[in-house]
């Protein structure tokens, strides 16, 4: 999928100020985002989370899942380090958008797990594409990442796309009451790693 480079602004935050740059996906339309900080076009792995659009927990706050304090932890991590990149895709929930996510979580509500709503509702339980990453990596000239996820299948999906990660680092974070069901179907179904091993 072919993605087009529009433009770069500085994007202060409370942890730095990031580089912000925008980049259209030609077929879906989508808009995505990198967020880097320092040199990142050196060579050398860069700290990086590739995070997929969570309306509700990355703006809303939400607590059903784990996504706005993983991409807080991640922003943290970078600025401590002074260099990384956030890829920032707008594939929510999972793939198959907002208002379907809002009917999974119905069906949570009435006692389905993750998966299951998912599935229930005819969509894969996992429906994200990113085959755009390795374009928007080799913009910024980033040779490959230190990848901050506890999802494997992320991993090889990224390694299958043509990036290069050199390392997984786990960004275990925002377990609450509220998610302990999810966080524990995301381990069990998903393949998530939850625990050190
Ligand atoms: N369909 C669906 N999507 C969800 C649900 N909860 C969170 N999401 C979406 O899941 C995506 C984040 O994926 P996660 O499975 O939490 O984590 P991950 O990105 O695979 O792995 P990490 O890198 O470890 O965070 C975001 O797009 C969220 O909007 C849910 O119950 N149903
Ligand atoms: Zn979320």
């Amino acid at each position: 999928m072919p993605v087009r480079y529009v433009e770069s602004s500085k994007l202060p935050t409370q942890w730095a100020v990031f580089d912000m740059h925008g980049y259209e996906d030609i077929d879906t339309k989508k808009e995505h985002i990198i967020l880097s900080l320092g040199d990142v076009s050196d060579g050398e792995p860069v700290l990086a989370r590739v995070h997929s659009e969570c309306l509700t927990g990355d703006a809303l706050f939400s607590l059903r899942c784990d996504c706005g304090s993983q991409l807080e932890a991640a922003m943290e991590a970078i600025a401590k380090e002074g260099r990384g990149a956030i890829l920032y895709l707008r594939q929510e929930g999972r793939g198959i958008g907002l208002l379907n996510k809002i009917k999974a979580y119905k069906l949570q509500d009435e006692g389905a797990d993750t998966v299951e709503a998912n599935e229930a509702l005819g969509f894969g339980a996992d429906m994200r594409d990113y085959s755009i990453c390795q374009q928007m990596l080799e913009h910024l000239s980033i040779a490959a990442v230190n990848l901050m996820t506890n999802n494997p299948r992320k991993v090889k999906a990224l390694q299958e796309m043509g990036v290069n990660v050199a390392k997984r680092i786990p960004l275990r974070t925002g377990k609450n009451p509220h998610n302990e069901k999810y966080l524990a179907t995301k381990a069990g179904k998903l393949g998530h790693m939850m625990k050190d091993s």
